[in-house]
């Protein structure tokens, strides 16, 4: 990659140049990506990944037409401490790099994988830093406008469309109307998936599609429907949504600081609303670790050592991290809050 070819303006072209280089690792330090490039992580990453898939080739994608695009999106993500536009890029080059595993080489179309990539860049857009329920019990507009349902899921898809329709960033223009309505269509569906609440009935189609995997003589999975094809994006989108644990443990720790602080204002504003707070919401009873052993347990380790069984051996060193992270949490137990431990 060339300095002429980052895409955005920064004081330090180099230093994001060779951060950037670790594009297709699961290691790339997006706090890093954040720092160099002037606060454009979300822009400096989807960037670098559209070029790096020649997707403006395929596409016919105007290069400015998908800075003005990326710029607008990004700056459309809120200033929260979990949810914002570092996440969006965190999500997007995970998702980057879970579509390169060679189990799935061959597996999807140029345009399944423009979707996958566009959705990841977009799925948290304008997120506000609370919960579904949260939005819910507040009777908010956003509840209201989606009669509870995937609340801010519908919001993030509607507010990613809203932001294409202008002409000069619609990086879409050139597809066909077929394709268009394809990728709309699996767009949707990925997004809509990145709601927790759907976690449970993700995971159970994903082990039923374990248990029936049918390969090809290179153990290259074999998605023949529609259906088949979207379970397995979206349980990818899931996972990229949930790869904090995977990480390096410095990397985790970061991810940690920021979940627990919005989680925490979240339960301020439940305070003061004298509303009940919300689970780990509360800053006054914190349990930071037993919070992420518990996470780590019920819910992204099942995902992930699932995951890993559809991909094998592909995502092996990503379980390994995320079970020594899970073991280093167990060894460092916090004492109880107040005088003695028990
Ligand atoms: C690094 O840690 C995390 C990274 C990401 C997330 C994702 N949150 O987004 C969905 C959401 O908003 N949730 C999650 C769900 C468990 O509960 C829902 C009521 C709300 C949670 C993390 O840790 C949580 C869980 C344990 C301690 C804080
Ligand atoms: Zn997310």
């Amino acid at each position: 990659l060339k300095v002429s070819e980052l895409g955005i303006e920064t004081q330090y072209p180099q230093e994001l140049v060779d951060v950037l280089s670790r594009i297709n690792d699961w290691g790339l330090d997006t706090f890093k990506v954040e720092e160099l490039s002037d606060q454009r992580p979300l822009t400096a990453i989807t960037y670098r990944i559209f070029q790096e898939r020649d997707l403006c080739r395929i596409y016919s994608i105007d290069q400015s037409t998908l800075l003005k695009y990326l710029l607008m999106l990004e700056d459309h993500y809120q200033q929260v401490p979990y949810h914002n536009k570092a996440h969006g890029a965190d999500v997007c080059q995970s998702m980057h790099v879970l579509l390169n595993a060679s189990a799935l080489d061959g597996v999807f179309t140029d345009l399944e994988v423009m979707s996958a990539i566009f959705a990841s860049a977009v799925h948290d857009v304008d997120h506000p830093g609370v919960t579904n329920q949260f939005l819910i019990n507040t009777n908010s507009d956003l509840a209201i406008m989606y009669n509870d349902e995937s609340v801010l899921e519908n919001h993030h898809l509607a507010v990613a469309f809203k932001l294409l329709q202008s002409q000069e960033r619609n990086i879409f223009a050139n597809l066909t109307t077929k394709q268009m309505k394809t990728l709309r269509k699996m767009v949707i569906d990925m997004v809509l998936a990145t709601d927790m609440s759907k976690h449970m009935q993700l995971l159970a189609d994903l082990k039923t599609m374990v248990e029936s995997k049918k390969v090809t003589g290179n153990n290259i999975i074999m998605l023949e429907t529609y259906d088949d094809r979207i379970q397995v994006l979206q349980n990818m989108i899931h996972c990229a949504d949930l790869s904090n644990p995977t990480k390096p443990l410095d990397i985790y720790m970061r991810w940690i600081d920021r979940i627990m602080e919005e989680f925490w204002r979240q339960g301020d504003k439940e305070r003061d609303l004298r509303l009940e707070i919300s689970p780990m919401c509360d800053r006054r009873v914190a349990s930071v670790e037993k919070s992420q052993i518990g996470f780590i347990e019920f819910i992204v380790h099942p995902l992930w050592e699932t995951w890993a069984d559809l991909v094998y051996p592909d995502a092996n060193n990503i379980l390994e991290t995320l079970e020594q992270n899970r073991d280093w949490y167990q060894s460092h137990i916090e004492p109880e809050n107040g005088a003695f431990s028990s």
